[in-house]
């Protein structure tokens, strides 16, 4: 298939949402499709699709795009892979823009191939870098080979340019424009999706018991230093009401399931409280949690290199230090109630 790629325009930013509410990796690709739009001198579009979500619209053009089209149907309630699929296609077909960035959700997932291939494009999935070079070329960045290097992918002779990106990365960009001028610059589509187009229909909808600790307030999180103990990380997540997390050396060892290992093969988390137990602090560790507001070590090795990154350090073994914390946390909350 050829194409002019001067035809392609734009910054295209998927607005993913679950009953009227955003997830929040929506607005972390507005922000960065904001710096990306500015360094190409391009618009950022955001693309919202659901019924009854002119207001998420109007929020991602108040959170910086600079035009949001609007794909307003019951079609798109509850979520289906094909009415998404097929009316993002023919949205990128008519209006060709030159970067399209979707998260790497299972939403994101589930339909963004839809998008590429039908459109030849390249999909570069599961992003934790972006950046655009001199030409304005989109470089996106994952980790590769099990996370034993990162890759760096670029499409030079084809559009659009297409990314999933990874929860967390990045920051949530701020609301900045009042409702009024944000309404302006919504432009409802024109559906080309039909429920008889549809194949897929929803039956039943069953809250998954997968862990996500990347929406926690509070992570607590073990290594190697717990020496296959977590009762005191669990106990302590607990008290605090926040998420059990780990290093990869705990999780190799399998005593905490993969999808609460934190670092550059595992989630990026950015909670308010981050409490690293026996944990050296590896880069690649550091990578999932270093943007954490307040991060607590804990270590019996004054010299570990977490302890650099950390906003409080308790030199200690975690299998007294935590126990006495989750006893202090209880006992304020038993005074409090
Ligand atoms: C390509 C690649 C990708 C990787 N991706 C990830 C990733 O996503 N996430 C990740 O975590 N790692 C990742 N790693 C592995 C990383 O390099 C480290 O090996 C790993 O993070 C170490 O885990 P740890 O800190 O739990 O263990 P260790 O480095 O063994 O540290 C254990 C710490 O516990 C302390 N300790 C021991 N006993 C106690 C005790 N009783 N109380 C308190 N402290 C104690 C020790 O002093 C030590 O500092 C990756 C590596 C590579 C090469």
């Amino acid at each position: 298939m050829t194409i002019d790629i001067d035809d392609y325009r734009d910054v295209w930013v998927f607005v993913e949402q679950h009953e009227g509410d955003a997830a929040p990796v929506s607005w972390e690709l507005l922000s960065k499709g904001r710096e990306l739009a500015d360094e190409t001198g391009e618009s950022l579009i955001a693309l919202v699709m659901g019924d009854g979500v002119s207001h998420l619209a109007e929020e991602a053009v108040a959170r910086g795009a600079d035009h949001a089209l609007l794909a307003d149907d019951p079609v798109f309630e509850p979520y289906r892979a094909d009415p998404y699929g097929e009316q993002f296609r023919a949205l990128v077909e008519e209006r060709k823009p030159s970067i399209v960035l979707i998260g790497g959700t299972h939403t994101g997932r589930d339909f963004a191939g839809r998008v590429a291939v039908p459109a030849h494009a390249g999909l570069t999935a599961d992003c934790t870098e972006l950046a655009v070079d001199d030409e304005g070329l989109l470089l996106a960045s994952r980790p590769t080979f099990g996370g034993d290097a990162m890759a760096t992918i670029k499409c030079p002779s084809h559009r659009p340019q297409m990314a999933t990106v990874r929860a967390g990365v990045f920051d949530a960009s701020e609301a900045t424009k009042d409702d009024v001028d944000a309404a302006a610059a919504v432009e409802e589509v024109n559906v080309v999706v039909t429920e008889e187009d549809t194949l897929s229909t929803v039956i039943e909808r069953v809250v998954s018991d997968v862990v996500d600790i990347t929406d926690a307030d509070v992570v607590v999180a073990g290594g190697a230093g717990a020496e296959g103990d977590f009762e005191p990380i669990v106990e302590l997540a607990e008290a605090l009401g926040g998420e059990v997390a780990a290093s990869r050396a705990a999780v190799d060892e399998g005593w905490v399931e993969p999808a609460r290992q934190v670092g550059q093969t595992g989630k990026t988390v950015r909670p308010h409280l981050y409490i690293a137990a026996g944990i050296s602090g590896a880069v690649q560790h550091l990578e999932g949690m270093n943007d954490s507001d307040y991060v607590v070590a804990v270590n019996t090795d004054p010299n570990a290199a977490i302890f650099e990154h950390a906003d409080y350090g308790i030199v200690g073994d975690l299998h007294e230090v935590l126990p006495a914390l989750t006893a202090m946390i209880r006992e304020k909350q038993e005074v409090a109630v």
